[in-house]
């Protein structure tokens, strides 16, 4: 083969990254360069019930996934051929499948489609608390606390209130999980979602049976982990025999397509911005979506309580990961907004502009000020605890719930813009407060890179490096998300050797947003003391 021959071969060579967060499904073809050439996306349903049951369907989201893919395809119009793997990110989920692959109801609705128990679903808080009671000592790897979000209490919550569907349950997926075994049969697991969320010890390669016998789930342990994984693979190891000819058709892709071993969607997100500068330890990753995730790199484990992790080889292979962040972060901002009064008109204009509230109010809020950091001033008197979900780091309490302090009588849409500036600051102040607690532990950081939904918006970005005091980076891919599950397809279909390989040829810095140093810096500093206050506050009052 000519030079010019291999060129051409290189320039032909594609990978598609799938993303499926809370609200949407996305899938994004890339060139090797790490050029993104099509995108292709569809909202999901989320079903939600009294208390705190929110549900989703796999048939539906694996449905979605497929005609997004084939979209992305075509829309690029590359020959198929020429995609040389397939990389998958979601959100960590519980899906439930019985015999053959069968949907299981995994709520009091008995809706057979609904057979994931969504990772914001928190109807597992007492079990959580029963397992945290016991202290078993792989709870040290993951905070401290085990989250009512991951899936050993969510299983066992399962198993005391619909027993018949936890005895009919041939397997448990997380749900990037689920999608790459749909895709080629493969029931391999991957290290980023069993160590993350269902304290799989990856630094030792093993489960404990211990902890699963302790708190009242050994039947799990005595089947050789047969229904969770017995096969548990780094992030970007191809699967099977490459794609099922069955998902090929669905996908417009070719049977054999190479899959690669997934990852949560916050780690994806991880995975396509840390490489910026080429040192991960230096950078923190920030996933700002419908929750927030805070993704810090160590050569060394660092315990930080209340701070989920340290994981081993969950995110960058072969060093460890601490995760933090907030539940509730776009949702916080969703939740907020929807109180005001002005909101459903508010809406309504954004929506007759195309764009969504957040946008709307953003653009709103950068037409008063001369610089995007001077938007403090706008929230002047309004202070936001975002915690509608809890508290994620670094205090682990799902129980932590908001506080919107400043309220007047305001109904209009200046008061509405204050108001969301201030949520925004609230969610920069726990960035802030995560980033000290971590660096008090060892776990030091440098800058911030930002990923995900809402921190695609510049006046965010630079809200959020003016609260949190740290330079907020943002990397040249549109879709650092989609560009991370890109980055696993690359690996599985042999473009790269490994994924720090791959992470440092696709990952580049395209701008930096620094914390203001004027007197606004002062104003932030007052705020967070604020913040801290109010935060406090509600912790002392949550049971009266
Ligand atoms: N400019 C903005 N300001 C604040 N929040 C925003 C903004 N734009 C989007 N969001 C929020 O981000 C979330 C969607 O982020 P995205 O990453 O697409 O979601 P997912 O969690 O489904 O991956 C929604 O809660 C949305 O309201
Ligand atoms: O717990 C997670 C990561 O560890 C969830 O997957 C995540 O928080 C949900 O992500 P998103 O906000 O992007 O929908």
């Amino acid at each position: 083969m000519s030079g010019h021959d291999n060129l051409n071969h290189a320039a032909q060579r594609y990978v598609i990254g799938v993303d499926v967060g809370t609200g949407s499904a996305r899938a994004g073809l890339f060139d090797l360069n790490g050029n993104m050439l099509s995108v292709s996306k569809r909202d999901i349903s989320l079903f939600r019930d009294a208390g705190s049951v929110v549900e989703q369907s796999s048939t539906e989201i694996w449905i979605a996934v497929c005609d997004i893919v084939r979209e992305a395809v075509a829309l690029a119009g590359v020959d198929p051929a020429h995609v040389i793997g397939l990389g998958f990110d979601a959100t960590c989920s519980l899906v439930v499948l019985g015999e053959g692959g069968r949907s299981l109801a995994v709520g009091p609705s008995d809706a057979p489609h609904r057979d994931i128990v969504v990772w914001m679903d928190h109807r597992a808080v007492k079990q959580a608390e029963r397992i945290n009671e016991m202290g078993h000592e792989v709870l040290r790897y993951v905070g401290g606390r085990i989250s009512p979000e991951m899936q050993t209490p969510k299983l066992l919550w399962l198993k005391e209130n619909r027993p018949h569907i936890f005895d009919a349950a041939w397997q448990f997926f997380d749900l990037a999980d689920f999608l790459t075994w749909k895709s080629t049969g493969d029931l391999a697991r991957s290290t980023c979602t069993v160590t993350c969320k269902w304290t799989y010890l990856a630094h030792e390669q093993r489960w404990d049976p211990s902890y699963f016998e302790q708190i009242g789930l050994g039947n799990l342990a005595e089947d050789a982990f047969a229904r969770i994984g017995q096969r548990i693979v780094e992030p970007g190891t191809p699967l099977g025999q490459g794609l099922l000819q069955e998902a090929a058709d669905l996908m417009g892709l070719l049977p054999g397509t190479a899959v690669a071993a997934g990852m949560i969607d916050a780690h994806a997100g991880g995975i396509g911005t840390v490489g910026v500068g080429g040192k991960p330890t230096s950078n923190m990753a920030y996933v700002f979506g419908t929750s927030s995730c805070t993704m810090t790199s160590t050569e060394e484990p660092v315990f930080v309580p209340g701070v989920w992790g340290p994981y081993y080889s969950a995110m960058v292979p072969g060093i460890w990961l601490n995760e933090g962040g907030q539940s509730a972060a776009g949702a916080a901002i969703d939740q907020l907004t929807s109180f005001h009064p002005a909101a459903a008109e508010a809406a309504q204009l954004a929506s007759s502009q195309g764009k969504s509230l957040p946008a709307l109010l953003a653009d709103h809020a950068l037409q008063q000020v001369s610089h995007p950091s001077d938007v403090v001033a706008l929230a002047t008197g309004y202070h936001v605890v975002p915690e509608f979900l809890g508290n994620r780091a670094p205090f682990a309490d799902p129980h932590a719930r908001a506080i919107i302090a400043g309220l007047g009588m305001e109904r209009d849409l200046e008061s509405l813009v204050a108001l969301y500036v201030a949520g925004l600051c609230g969610i920069g102040y726990g960035l802030r407060q995560i980033i000290d607690t971590q660096a008090g532990s060892g776990a030091v950081v440098e800058r911030v890179v930002i990923s995900g939904g809402a921190g695609s918006n510049p006046l965010v970005r630079q809200i959020l490096a003016d609260a949190s005091r740290k330079p907020v980076t943002t990397i040249s891919a549109q879709e650092p998300v989609l560009l991370g599950s890109a980055i696993l397809g690359s690996v599985a279909g042999g473009a790269f050797s490994n994924v720090r390989d791959a992470m440092d040829a696709l990952s580049r810095v395209a701008d930096e947003y620094l914390p203001v140093e004027n007197e606004l810096e002062e104003r932030h500093n007052s705020r967070y003391e604020a913040f801290l206050r109010l935060q406090e506050t509600a912790r002392v009052i949550q049971s009266s």
